[in-house]
């Protein structure tokens, strides 16, 4: 996915929120689009996502893209499951499919007691859990997150952070905005900010290494290529790994291994304190 000389302005005559915006991507980590409020970050995925045109330049990007807004449209004429298997025909899946991956990501999130309530009377948080599910059906090559975690509830937070994780192991390439530095640290390979209309990679914020850790040892056939909290790796005599975490990522290590494909056994899990 790449960018080429882009500026982005809204209206003509109105000042230009990107010049020269140039990047490219490659899958193997989710990317984080980072800056202040109005710097551009939602302009950003709109123009990646495909529903905003650049005025300069080119954008480069998959055809299968998935977007998730800020702000999602909650007054649609629709149940949750119709919307839902509705977006996943459009997308081209044959309607069972549709349905089947519908009823996936609302058990996923724990919703699956509002698939036949219309959109529009859905509290904020479960509304949000709709818009993230409307876009990991898809399993698009490229998912764009705007504050996708936003009025989520913890349970749906950690599920949609191992959901990023089995898009990105399954070679997506995944793009978010979100103003929680802390998010999907240790998996995010990337980090792209917004600032004067232009983007600059920055260093990647360094995993904390002082604090408790996790220590787990597993057996797999192959060990995805990216995991949560970067963990060291350890071959052990028997053929079995040695991984070892910041505690604060070891939840998002042992979600993203127990969805791992081939499977991947969890021997041991033990807490080290330095
Ligand atoms: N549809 C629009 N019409 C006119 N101006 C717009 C429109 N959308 C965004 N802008 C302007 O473009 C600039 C960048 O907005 P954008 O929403 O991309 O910023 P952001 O970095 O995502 O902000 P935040 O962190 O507050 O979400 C702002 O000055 C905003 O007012």
């Amino acid at each position: 996915m790449r960018l080429t000389g882009v500026g982005k302005r809204y209206g003509r005559g109105g000042p230009w929120v990107l010049r020269e915006v140039e990047l490219t991507l490659r899958p193997g980590g989710p990317v984080r689009i980072e800056g202040a409020n109005g710097s551009g970050k939602s302009t950003l995925l709109k123009l990646l996502a495909g529903i905003e045109r650049a005025e300069r330049g080119t954008v480069e990007a998959p055809a299968g893209r998935a977007y998730v807004p800020e702000r999602f449209p909650p007054a649609l004429p629709f149940d949750v499951r119709d919307y839902l298997c509705h977006l996943g025909r459009i997308r081209g899946l044959a309607a069972g499919e549709a349905r089947r991956r519908a009823d996936h990501w609302l058990e996923r999130f724990g919703i699956a007691g509002y698939a036949g309530t219309p959109i529009g009377r859905l509290s904020k948080g479960t509304c949000q859990k709709v818009a993230v599910a409307q876009a990991l059906l898809a399993e698009a090559e490229l998912l764009l997150l705007d504050e996708a975690w936003t009025g989520l509830d913890q349970a749906a937070r950690g599920e949609l952070d191992g959901a990023v994780a089995e898009r990105v192991a399954a070679g997506a390439l995944v793009v978010f905005v979100d103003h929680d530095p802390t998010r999907l640290a240790g998996l995010t390979t990337a980090v792209h900010r917004v600032d004067g209309g232009t983007l600059h990679e920055v260093p990647l914020p360094a995993v904390d290494g002082d604090g408790p850790r996790t220590a787990l040892v597993v057996e797999a056939e192959v060990l995805p290529e990216w995991l949560p909290g970067r963990p060291g790796r350890k071959p052990l005599a028997d053929g079995a790994t040695r991984l070892d975490v910041p505690a604060a990522h070891s939840d998002a290590l042992l979600r993203r291994l127990l969805a791992a494909h081939p499977p991947v056994h969890i021997r041991s899990v033990r807490e080290e304190t330095p």
